[in-house]
């Protein structure tokens, strides 16, 4: 059974941290919630960087910078959903796919899974 979120491009642009919204992110096709975060101060390399791509697609920074496996499994447990599969960048679909366990989900089948192209 799968227990996907998606959500549009539209409605993650909307929590970019203004007027009192969250910050979510884009990275490859899955939707990241970093407010917390963020607001602990928790990045290595900054707020800003982060802040910069607030509502936005931020895959190709995140992955210039060549982060390590640690960053890659934290960002995992920011993840709150998918982007609706017809918004999905066309190079972004030939990614691998991956299985993780999704566990900021309030489901209570904790062995439901799904997938998500975050690594190659
Ligand atoms: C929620 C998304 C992100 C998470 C969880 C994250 C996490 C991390 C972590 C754990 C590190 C320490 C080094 C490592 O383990 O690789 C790091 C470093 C860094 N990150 Fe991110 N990062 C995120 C997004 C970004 C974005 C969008 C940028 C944009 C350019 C960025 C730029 C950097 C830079 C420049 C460093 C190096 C800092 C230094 O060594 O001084 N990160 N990040």
């Amino acid at each position: 059974m799968s227990t996907a979120v998606y959500y549009s491009i539209e409605e993650v642009s909307k929590n970019n941290g203004k007027n009192g919204s969250q910050i979510w992110i884009i990275i490859n096709n899955c939707v990241y919630n970093v407010t917390e975060y963020l607001a602990n101060n928790k990045h290595p390399g900054g707020t800003d960087l982060i802040e910069e791509y607030a509502g936005r697609n931020a895959t190709k920074a995140f992955n210039e910078i060549g982060h390590s496996a640690d960053a890659k499994n934290l960002l995992k447990t920011f993840k709150i959903g998918e982007l609706v599969q017809n918004e999905v960048p066309e190079e972004l679909k030939k990614s691998h796919t991956i299985v993780i366990n999704n566990k900021n989900k309030q489901n209570r089948n904790c062995l439901s899974t799904i997938t998500c192209g975050l690594f190659h």
